[in-house]
């Protein structure tokens, strides 16, 4: 029988850190020569090529880049030897460049992105555990239609629905909404359920200028005015509970929308998603009203990709907020 091939594009992370002693502290070093060479045995359950795309850590990922690896990915996808792509990266942004991946690429092929929690140097280097149960998530014919799957401590999670928990934990990326798809056991993908919902932006192009603004208790407009006033195209609003902001705030999001600014609002609360329930001054109510669009349950630096994308395609609020909301509200 054939083995499946798999591409593996390196992009950094943990996973290709040591601690360099000049330093006292974890930065990147490792080839991807080095780190396939720990991961044994793996040739027994396919043919793996190497993609070397960049040796950055998670912070230093920018979105322009991110699309940059999403053309990549399309192209090695496209060759039909190829049966399924991983890529590796910081757990810092992991997050934001698998969800960009699955909303710009439609492909039945599985698409894996993994990292490590724990560098080369340090007891337990998880990097090779991990690699090893994404192979064998992208050589699962289960695991095709599935979008981009994030493969971490023997989990199965998909991109639109997870996140980073914790910051030194194994265990960090959880679907806190709805749980895992599935898991690998004993070298082999078991999927219990479907991930929720699934949207595709058809787009060429990544639109950066877009702000998170995080809500707290006695904000003003101010941050909101600068980002408007310093070029976004687009604004992240992560307000309170099921979607509300101090009132303080509201003259910052009418400057914004008075300037075809979208402004797309979540919650700061890790689960759940928003909507108009309430009606008092800088409710959901009174901000759809003046035309804030919903992000359902997304975290903020999600939501962020997503309006990034959809800037992309229209810059009528109206298509945005349609665009947007389609997927999370039926
Ligand atoms: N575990 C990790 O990969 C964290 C690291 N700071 C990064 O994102 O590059």
């Amino acid at each position: 029988m054939t083995k499946p091939r798999i591409a593996i594009i390196f992009t950094g992370g943990t996973i290709s850190m040591s601690v360099d002693p000049r330093v006292g502290a974890a930065i990147p070093s490792l080839s991807s020569e080095q780190i396939m060479s720990l991961v044994t045995n793996i040739d027994r359950y396919a043919h793996i090529e190497s993609i070397n795309f960049s040796e950055l850590p998670g912070p230093h990922m920018v979105p322009k880049l991110m699309f940059q690896l999403r053309n990549l990915v399309l192209e090695t996808l496209s060759r039909e030897e190829i049966d399924g792509i991983i890529v590796t990266h910081g757990t810092d942004t992991l997050e934001e460049t698998a969800y960009l991946l699955d909303l710009t690429i439609n492909s039945p092929k599985p698409i894996v992105v993994a990292g490590a929690m724990r560098n080369s140097s340090e007891l337990g280097y998880d990097g090779p555990s991990n690699l090893a149960a994404a192979v064998c998530t992208a050589i699962s014919p289960q695991s095709r239609c599935k979008g981009v799957l994030v493969v971490m401590n023997n989990e199965v999670n998909a991109a639109s629905e997870v996140t980073k928990t914790n910051t030194l934990s194994l265990d960090t990326f959880k679907s806190l909404e709805f749980g895992p798809l599935g898991i690998v056991d004993n070298d082999q993908v078991i999927y219990h359920r479907n991930m929720v919902s699934r949207q595709f932006i058809e787009t060429d192009e990544v639109n950066d200028q877009v702000d998170l603004i995080k809500c707290v208790a006695g904000m003003d407009d101010r941050f909101l005015k600068f980002s408007v006033d310093s070029g976004a195209k687009g604004i992240i609003l992560e307000a309170m509970g099921r979607g509300n902001i101090p009132p303080a705030m509201i003259p910052g999001v009418e400057y914004a929308i008075k300037n075809n600014v979208a402004v797309v609002m979540i919650s700061r609360c890790p689960t759940g998603r928003v909507l108009d329930t309430y009606g008092y001054e800088g409710a959901g109510r009174h901000l759809r009203n003046i035309g804030v669009i919903l992000g359902g349950s997304l975290p903020g630096q999600k939501a962020r990709i997503k309006l990034m994308l959809a800037l992309t395609v229209s810059a009528d609020l109206l298509a945005l907020r349609e665009l947007i909301e389609s997927d999370q509200y039926r």
